[in-house]
């Protein structure tokens, strides 16, 4: 396999064995590459458990997954409290805030989010960084309601301190890049001075007539996973504190 999969695998089956427990009945299941893999050693705690539950995706691809894993389907306006929520990341700093929205879900995956008692973040030791933009630097995914988008684009450019901004263009496909929701993506790279501390300028981007949801999720996860090429899994927890498991250790 693949290191880089490997990396995300470790991840998530260690996330999926810590926090999936078989009284969880409302699974919310993220969006990335690294989710196929969360569901994965979701199936493998067998039928048994799995019978009664039901699982929240965030977007078409985990809907997915879902329903070829043979799981059972809900969707948050039915069960708006969720157990746990697992979902991948395009960078996660020391505090936990991250970015997402690099497939372009994040206000579902927002949603799912906030619903979830526990909220848990896995991904590939790449994205494991003390400030955001420092590996993924296309910029922080914003949602915008197509009507709004140019007002929106001029905004970050000359009032927010974002001038590369962009519509985030399709590939194999003319135009805009369409959400889930049938909105457009903005694309906003930021300097360091407002990555120490997301919050802020996520908040006042918010404040933007027509947007619909930032990709910033300022300290909301309670862990976050990192698969390691040797084989070790990260652990960051909300508080600060790391842990490190051994290869020999890892869920695999
Ligand atoms: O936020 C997301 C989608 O909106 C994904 O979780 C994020 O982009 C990570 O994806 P990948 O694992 O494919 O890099």
């Amino acid at each position: 396999m693949d290191p880089i999969e490997q990396s995300k695998r470790l991840a998530a089956y260690q996330a999926v064995d810590n926090h999936v427990q078989p009284q969880h009945r409302v699974i919310g299941i993220g969006s990335g590459s690294t989710v196929p893999y969360v569901v994965e050693r979701i199936v493998q705690q067998g039928p048994a458990v799995n019978k009664g539950r039901v699982f929240i995706p965030t977007g078409f691809q985990s809907k997915q997954l879902i329903v070829e894993a043979g799981l059972g389907l809900g969707d948050v306006d039915q069960y708006p409290t969720i157990d746990v929520t697992l979902d991948g990341a395009d960078e996660v700093d020391h505090l936990l805030n991250c970015v997402k929205g690099g497939g372009a879900c994040h206000l579902r995956e927002k949603v799912l989010a906030e619903a979830a008692s526990t909220f848990i973040l896995v991904a590939d030791h790449r994205k494991n960084v003390q400030y955001l933009g420092t590996n993924f630097t296309q910029g922080v995914p914003i949602e915008v309601v197509p009507f709004a988008y140019a007002k929106v684009l001029q905004n970050l450019h000359h009032i927010l301190g974002s001038p590369n901004a962009t519509l985030r263009m399709a590939i194999k496909k003319a135009g805009p890049v369409v959400s889930d929701n049938g909105n457009f993506i903005i694309d906003a790279p930021f300097g360091r001075e407002h990555m120490e501390d997301p919050y802020v300028i996520m908040a006042q981007i918010k404040m933007l007539t027509g947007v619909v949801e930032v990709g910033l999720f300022c300290k909301m996860a309670q862990a976050a996973y990192f698969g390691n090429a040797d084989g070790s899994v990260t652990i960051r927890w909300k508080g600060g504190k790391v842990e490190q498991i051994a290869p020999e250790n890892a869920s695999t």
